[in-house]
């Protein structure tokens, strides 16, 4: 009887235990043993709760009742669909019957439906919070979806679009959801015009199919003036990294002395005015770096700086270097002619270094340039407007230089308009110890050293020099001991500095340490060969620095620069 009932509940898919009235079990049919992975012949004759926790059965057993449709957990992926007595012909109870059911389809299927519920809820925050606009469309063009960047973008509120004709949005252009509706194929980079304010825009879109069958379109636009805006920075940026010839800002210039502070105050409230500034200091006092400083903190910072050294370059091209010459200007005139500085600094500043050594015809043509803020291309008739900030630099005294008529009065009038000092290095020596700081830093990134500081016996050597040739000459002191400083090295010793005192004696040489040429040598020839010799060595002492030589030699550096042609020094 027990067998047949048995073959009767194998063939069933719930899975039964079966208990007589001690717990014991009597069946425990196929589905029993998929779900549990007990074999019956373990299972049968065996206390229940020793195979199957949490079957309940010895309760029913106790109480009598049957606990149907209960749906409890027997474990994490099996219920317990119902527990009941078992009573014989008489009425009495016999045993009690457990049917269980495997829940896992169910349980992942549930946990798929949260994880789909995460992604829904992902994509539609995405959806909601990205800045492009995004419209989605029907298999017949009709709006379906919009996020809030579209009505941002075009002005269009859900109420306007969704059931509307995709074409409702459209200021100019033809519909991308249209397109992509007609082909069933993607759209990219299409230029639209959209919503009340004309919008420029660039569209994509493509196809949503399902199963095979196109159901619609979604696109995405993104604003142009935003691309357009971007496009703008970025040329900002290159324009920044072209003008790398402005490359320092007032936080480049170091020193807390009052007399350099005074002059970085004057810059700074210089900067933001157009004025016409000259500045005036020895060599290497940092002319040009305060005309770097002054472009940079100036609202011409995005426009080019250009710099020309009026005394390097030649009398004859300077003109045509300054203004830029039209075609056939001059036998050699580059076809097609040539943009001078000037238009090239153009909404930008203008640095006219060495502006003393400009010959008194220059002068004019730039005192035109001032007074008329045009200029006229070399062998040109038409003027061209320009809009330059001027900054001129010089270490010449221009006072003297206009009593002894090389320096036209009223061309001084129009540069010194905000005249800036920059002292010489001796005159701020308590900001030797910051300078030198900053130059090791600086030469520690130069030549992969890694050198901490300067001695004190050190320090005192170099406060105690005078510096004719200012931070420059400071600069390349200190570069030259960095050479000298060994890897292991960390300070700056004294044995490491370059010999200041020979600078010193060199200049101090006595007429009768100095060697006659060659005996049978004509004169110019002996002077031109002790010329060239006495330059070239200065030119060592001033690490080929052609500035700092001139200042040495006490001339001019146009000066120099012919001395260097005539006696064919290429150093
Ligand atoms: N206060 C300063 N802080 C940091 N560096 C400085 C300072 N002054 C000058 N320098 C550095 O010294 C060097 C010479 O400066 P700059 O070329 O500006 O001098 P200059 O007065 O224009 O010289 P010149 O008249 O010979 O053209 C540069 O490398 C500059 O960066």
């Amino acid at each position: 009887m027990r067998k047949d009932i048995q073959k009767i509940l194998d063939s069933t898919h719930d899975a039964m235990i079966v208990v007589d009235l001690k717990g014991i079990i009597t069946i425990f049919n196929k589905s029993a043993e998929k779900l549990t992975g007990i074999n019956r012949e373990n299972a049968i004759g065996h206390q229940v709760e020793t195979v199957v926790e949490n079957t309940r059965l010895p309760i029913v057993l106790k109480t009598g009742i049957a606990e149907l449709n209960q749906k409890q957990p027997l474990n994490r992926t099996t219920i317990i669909t119902s527990r009941m007595p078992v009573f014989d012909d008489d009425g009495k109870i016999m045993g009690a019957l457990a049917v269980f059911r495997d829940i896992s389809e169910i349980i992942e299927l549930a946990e798929r439906i949260t994880d789909l519920n995460q992604i829904r809820e992902t994509l539609e925050a995405t959806f909601n919070a990205t800045q492009d606009a995004i419209s989605v469309v029907d298999a017949s063009g009709k709006g379906l979806l919009i996020n809030p960047a579209y009505t941002r973008m075009t002005g269009y509120t859900e109420a306007d679009i969704i059931g509307k004709d995709c074409t409702y949005d459209l200021a100019e252009g033809e519909s991308v959801h249209m397109e992509v509706l007609k082909t069933g194929l993607p759209i990219k980079g299409k230029k639209l015009k959209v919503g009340f304010n004309r919008k420029e825009v660039i569209a994509e879109a493509a196809p949503i199919y399902d199963k095979g069958i196109l159901k619609g379109s979604v696109a995405i636009i993104h604003d142009l003036t935003e691309i357009n805006e971007i496009y703008k920075q970025l040329d900002q940026a290159k324009q920044i990294i072209r003008n790398l010839e402005a490359k320092y800002t007032f936080d480049d210039i170091i020193g807390k002395s009052e007399i350099l502070n005074n002059a970085i105050e004057k810059a700074k409230i210089a900067a933001e005015t157009p004025a016409t500034v000259i500045i005036r200091g020895e060599s290497g006092t940092g002319k040009e770096l305060f005309a770097h400083a002054i472009h940079n903190a100036s609202s011409r910072k995005f426009a080019q700086f250009v710099r020309v050294n009026c005394a390097a370059i030649n009398e004859n091209l300077l003109e045509s270097e300054l203004f830029g010459y039209e075609e056939g200007a001059f036998t050699g005139a580059s076809k097609g002619g040539k943009v001078g500085l000037f238009e090239k600094a153009n909404g930008g500043t203008i640095f006219l270094d060495e502006i003393g050594e400009l010959s008194l015809n220059t002068q004019a043509k730039l005192l035109r340039v001032l007074q008329e803020k045009e200029i006229l291309r070399v062998g040109g008739n038409k003027p061209v407007s320009i809009d330059v900030r001027i900054i001129s630099a010089t270490n010449v005294n221009l006072e003297s230089a206009i009593e002894q008529k090389r320096f036209r009065q009223d061309l001084y009038y129009r540069l010194n308009v905000v005249p800036i000092n920059i002292p010489a290095l001796r005159e701020h020596k308590t900001d030797i110890p910051d300078l030198v700081k900053h130059l090791i830093v600086k030469y520690n990134q130069e030549y992969g050293r890694s050198v901490s500081k300067i001695s004190q016996n050190a320090l005192e050597t170099v406060m105690a020099y005078d510096w004719p040739g200012n931070v420059r000459e400071l600069e390349n002191f200190v570069g030259r001991a960095m050479i000298n400083i060994r890897m292991n090295e960390e300070i700056v010793e004294t044995h490491h500095l370059p010999n200041i005192l020979s600078l010193n004696a060199e200049k101090n040489q006595s007429v009768s340490d100095v060697q006659p040429m060659a005996t049978n040598m004509e004169l110019a020839d002996a002077l031109n060969l002790f010329e060239r010799k006495h330059i070239l060595k200065v030119l060592e002492l001033s690490n080929g620095n052609r500035e700092i030589a001139a200042r040495k030699l006490d001339i001019s550096l146009r000066a120099l620069y012919y001395k260097l042609k005539k006696l064919d020094i290429n150093s």
